[in-house]
């Protein structure tokens, strides 16, 4: 597939990433990968984390040819728009890219334009893998115990983006078909009103979770829970709950088992080789990450409960400078960091790059680069158990070095450059 970009230049030296009919990527050693810097922050984290991947890639022996491309602020300087054509195209064409945080107005003004890439891309599912560096600091006692991969879904939930504001002609019809011909007259207040509407799938569902479950799988995770407000939410999150057990019970035969058989007929103790699928109520589940850590390996929700809950984990190991994450969809991969824009430390080369850089890591294993990936892992950490570290980290660490953003990259690479 080839496409006539507007406004940016294929680079000449690289080759395509191609996919085949199953989905089977092949990955050439000096691939073209699209990288979009991002706002706010973005625009220090983006460049820090390019030098490290370029030398971890260099380390094992391979190229990146990145190929800049736009959204958010810097989209509209170079075309005057928020999300151009040649962006998305781009990211079809050369199936893997990486991606910084992009601001979203409050209340009003355009919708995230985050949430429109996993859209038109398919991007079923957003993974964030949430696990502790040695020497990062902590607010909990025990961070390591943290070791979750959630599989957020995310195309659908109240992100879809159905809504209608309040005072509009629209909004009243809505409120008048949800109120006189569906019943609900009693349940809605007088006067102005906001209206949204959920939808979850099967399809949506089963295929998320089907992905947490081949990924538990895959990499010997003992269990996979479901996450759901299932008892208010019946017919949204309780179906969620519902699809994800068809799913286990229905495609993986006795090799995953649910919470209720682990009891009934093994007693409490999981059988050899098996996953346990299981679900926990969602605001229950917010304290159990703090007092049952180690309880939980692989989470799969919806989008709503998937970003608040990485978001608290991820302060769990250490803050949002941490947590890495990775959009998936077929033969298609979006890296970018759990965290957003932060304006207020915007162009100051202070924030952690660590988040974005770990999220290359994610991008490379998906290529194949499992070897570079764990290159960038032991760098990352020497870098931050010898207390090198950029403001978030140094503020909490006794005896530490503060960074800037651009100097604790040239730090890890520096380490890429020992290790290896
Ligand atoms: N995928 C995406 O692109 C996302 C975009 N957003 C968007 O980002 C914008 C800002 O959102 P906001 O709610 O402020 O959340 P942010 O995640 O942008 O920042 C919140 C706070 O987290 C800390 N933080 C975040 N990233 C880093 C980092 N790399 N290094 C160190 N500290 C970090 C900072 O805390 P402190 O100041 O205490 O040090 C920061 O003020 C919004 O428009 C939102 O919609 C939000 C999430 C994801
Ligand atoms: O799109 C946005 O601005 C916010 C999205 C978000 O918080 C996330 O994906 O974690
Ligand atoms: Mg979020």
């Amino acid at each position: 597939m080839s496409y006539d970009y507007e406004k940016v230049e294929v680079p000449a030296d690289g080759e395509t990433i191609t996919a085949d009919e199953d989905g089977t990527l092949d990955v050439p050693e000096n691939p073209i990968i699209p990288i979009i810097h991002g706002d706010g922050i973005g625009k220090d984290v983006g460049p820090a984390a390019q030098k490290v991947l370029d030398a971890a890639a260099e380390a094992t022996g391979r190229s990146v040819e990145w190929m800049r491309v736009y959204a958010g602020s810097t989209a509209r300087e170079k075309y005057d728009e928020n999300l151009p054509d040649d962006t998305v195209e781009a990211i079809k064409q050369f199936h893997v890219a990486i991606k910084g945080p992009l601001t979203t107005p409050v209340g009003a003004g355009f919708r995230s334009l985050n949430v429109a890439l996993r859209q038109k891309l398919d991007l079923f599912a957003n993974v964030r893998p949430t696990y502790h560096l040695d020497g990062v600091p902590s607010p909990v006692k025990e961070p390591s115990t943290m070791d979750m991969v959630f599989f957020r879904e995310n195309t659908e939930d109240v992100y879809a983006g159905i809504e209608w504001e309040a005072g509009t002609d629209e909004v009243e019809q809505v409120r008048d078909f949800v109120g006189e011909e569906m019943g609900f007259e009693d349940t809605m207040h007088d006067g102005p009103i906001g209206i949204g509407v959920k939808p979850i799938s099967e399809y949506g569902t089963k295929r998320l979770v089907r992905e947490s479950i081949d990924y538990a799988i895959e990499n010997d995770r003992d269990s996979v829970t479901l996450v759901h407000k299932g008892n208010i939410m019946k017919f949204t999150e309780g179906a969620f709950r519902d699809w994800g057990y068809e799913v286990a019970e229905e495609e993986y035969g006795e090799d995953v088992i649910t919470e209720d058989t682990l009891w009934d007929e093994h007693d409490g103790e999981q059988p050899e080789g098996t996953l346990v699928v299981k679900d926990r109520i969602a605001d229950n589940m917010l304290q159990q990450l703090l007092t049952r850590t180690g309880d939980y390996s692989v989470i799969a929700t919806m989008n709503l409960n998937g970003d608040y809950m990485s978001d608290a984990a991820g302060a769990q190991i250490g803050g949002l400078g941490i947590a890495p994450g990775a959009n998936f969809g077929q033969k298609r991969c979006l890296a970018e960091p759990v965290h957003g824009s932060a304006p207020k430390h915007a162009g100051e080369d202070k924030a952690n790059p660590t988040a974005m850089i770990l999220s290359g890591r994610l991008m490379f294993e998906y290529m194949g680069w499992d070897d570079a990936g764990q290159l960038i892992r032991d760098a990352v950490e020497e870098s931050i158990s010898s207390k090198k570290v950029t403001y978030d980290l140094e503020r909490q660490i006794e005896g530490g070095e503060k960074l800037k953003a651009s100097e604790f990259a040239e730090n890890v690479v520096e380490n890429i450059h020992e290790l290896s």
